[in-house]
């Protein structure tokens, strides 16, 4: 990608990513680097076939393409930095892929996070927003991850959704903010996907706010819907990268230049909160409550 000395391969760059998403793992031992291509060898879908794996590759600006095994605060986890999306051209059901693949690994906890768009009047560029709910909008034409013949292997074929967003872990979350004097610019809200690539239009955004949305992106529903059939825990983070353009008047528009800035200028907080909230997880097993919410 254009910002290869920006995406240095060290475990700590895995992290400062806004577009990344973390898996606890209990299996992973080793602590290296590797590719993208790794991940789609491991695919049940045969994406290893070299054509294939041309067509699947990254394209976004800005998002690394990388799989990063290692140790974070003590733990086992996998990090893939960067995520593919729908407006890349990908079936729902390839981008929410990596998320089974964990979950063969031994994930039993998915931490994913996002840049999003601030629709809640009260939000700031540079909030960090934990994810209390989703409005998964290509889920109402029909388009879950979940289609088709069901894999029982990995989950029943249907699934609540009312606790997708772990409480506990949102607790977690809020306590590691404190302890770093995050509060100031931390934030709670219901996360809306759209396809993009394009970004709301004023009555879009509009009706997103009126809906209960108070921030928008392009990804993470998916991937949230395919981790809890598996019985994974879900903890979302969303950096807030600019505040959605709601009215008329305004001559502001939307860019992703801002959303990789503001990235960059949050990117050390988040870390820091996504490592000191890892701390405190407790392996579900050790754990009732957790386990009984899995
Ligand atoms: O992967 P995420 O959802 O964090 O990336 C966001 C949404 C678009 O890919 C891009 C828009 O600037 O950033
Ligand atoms: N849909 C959408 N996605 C985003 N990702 C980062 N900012 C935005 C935004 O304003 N809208």
């Amino acid at each position: 990608t254009s910002d290869s000395k920006e995406n240095k391969p060290d475990s700590s760059a895995a992290l400062t990513e806004t577009s990344d998403f973390i898996v606890g793992s209990r299996e992973i031992h080793l602590i290296s680097i590797v590719d993208v291509d790794l991940l789609l060898k491991l695919s049940p879908n045969g994406l290893n076939n070299p054509q294939w794996r041309r067509l699947y590759t990254l394209q976004v600006p800005g998002h690394a393409g990388r799989l990063v095994f290692g140790l974070l605060s003590g733990k086992e986890v996998v990090c893939m930095q960067g995520r593919f999306h729908t407006y890349e051209g990908y079936p729902i059901s390839t981008c929410a892929m990596p998320v089974r693949v964990f979950h063969l690994m031994g994930a039993h906890t998915l931490i994913v996070t996002n840049a999003s768009g601030g629709l809640n009047p009260a939000f700031n560029v540079g909030d960090i927003m934990i994810i209390k709910d989703q409005l998964y909008f290509p889920g109402f034409a029909g388009d879950n991850p979940l289609r088709g013949i069901n894999d029982e292997r990995f989950g029943p074929r249907f699934i609540a959704m009312s606790n997708a967003y772990d409480a506990k872990m949102r607790k977690l979350t809020h306590q590691a903010a404190k302890e770093l004097g995050h509060e100031k610019f931390m934030r709670e809200g219901v996360y809306c996907m759209l396809g993009g690539p394009s970004f709301e239009t004023i009555a879009e955004a509009r009706m997103l706010r009126l809906l209960g949305g108070d921030a928008c992106g392009m990804s993470t529903c998916h991937e949230v819907i395919v981790a809890r059939h598996c019985g994974m825990r879900v903890l979302g983070i969303s950096l807030i990268t600019n505040m959605v353009v709601m009215d008329y008047d305004e001559v502001r528009l939307a860019n992703h230049e801002e959303v990789l800035e503001t990235g960059r200028k949050r990117g050390r907080d988040m870390q820091s909160l996504v490592l000191n909230t890892v701390q405190q997880i407790e392996d579900p097993e050790d754990d009732d409550e957790l386990s009984a919410a899995v």
